[in-house]
């Protein structure tokens, strides 16, 4: 059996519209190792949330598999936590029952005060403690959105997929988000795949960044961020930084068409 987690083995996607076949994604291979984090970036509308639905099961590839910790994808899993750029938490429920929610849905061994606990216990993590009985509108927007990262793990998801979750949020928030993200991870294991237009985010959450071509997608270039684990801020003000950056700047402008391909590392 494969050592990688997460699968994506040829897939080729086009949506059906009323004006004829979208070709999207064109033979996309990506592999995720158990316990890593890859972030996909790439031109606007070149098919990162495609992508996010192919590998949550909520639909099916023309071409091309997805697996997930050893099993072909079919349809929708319960293993799989999402979260997004719009939280969309219910104002009629609290902050506690916002994160609950999934348990409700997804069969669970935890009983009435196990769960909770485990709510309250992500609640705290990511800093949130004293606001379990709140409504989301008595919440900031990176508040929120705290909230929609520990309702995405609560029911220990074995993939987190992040479509966008810091987009919304102002420059300060988001540093502080990406740092809240490592906290949890070191305490919540799971394998993630991070789809964002932030390059600094890109390297400072993942260990892989996949840079997508322009539509139909597929693996334009892969960089290893080469950093394992809890990162500081302050790594994104190296050297070696800056020249990641670069490369990523570089590669998403020949995915944009407005780079030759040759000068691309
Ligand atoms: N259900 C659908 N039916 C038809 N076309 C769709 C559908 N969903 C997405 N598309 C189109 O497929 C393409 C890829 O969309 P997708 O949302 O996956 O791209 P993206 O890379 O996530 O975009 P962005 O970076 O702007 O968020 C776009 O041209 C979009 O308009």
């Amino acid at each position: 059996m494969s050592d990688h987690l997460i699968e994506i083995k040829g897939v080729t996607h086009a949506y059906q519209t009323a004006a004829g076949p979208l070709p999207v994604l064109r033979d996309l291979n990506i592999a995720v190792p158990e316990g890593g984090f890859a972030a996909v970036v790439g031109p606007s509308g070149c098919g990162k949330s495609t992508l996010t639905r192919l590998i949550a099961g909520l639909m099916k590839p023309d071409q091309g598999e997805v697996w997930l910790h050893g099993e072909r994808v079919t349809g929708p899993r319960s293993t799989v936590g999402m979260a997004f750029q719009n939280p969309v938490l219910l104002e009629w429920r609290t902050i506690l029952q916002n994160v609950l929610l999934p348990l409700e849905i997804v069969p669970t061994r935890l009983d009435r005060r196990a769960q909770q606990d485990r709510a309250r216990h992500l609640l705290s993590l990511v800093g949130l403690e004293g606001f379990e009985e709140k409504r989301p509108s008595e919440l900031s927007g990176g508040m929120r959105q705290r909230a929609s990262l520990c309702r995405a793990l609560v029911h220990q998801p074995d993939v987190l997929i992040l479509d966008e979750p810091f987009g919304a949020l102002d420059a300060f928030t988001r540093e502080d988000l990406w740092q809240t993200m490592h906290r949890l991870k070191a305490e919540e294991p799971f394998t993630g795949v991070l789809i964002t237009h932030d390059l600094r985010e890109s390297i400072f959450l993942a260990d892989e960044v996949f840079v997508l071509s322009g539509r139909p997608a597929t693996v334009q270039y892969v960089l290893d961020v080469e950093t394992q684990g809890a990162r500081d801020i302050d790594q994104l003000y190296t050297a070696k930084a800056a020249d990641q950056l670069n490369v990523l700047r570089h590669q998403i402008a020949v995915a944009q068409g407005r780079a030759p391909a040759e000068a691309a590392e």
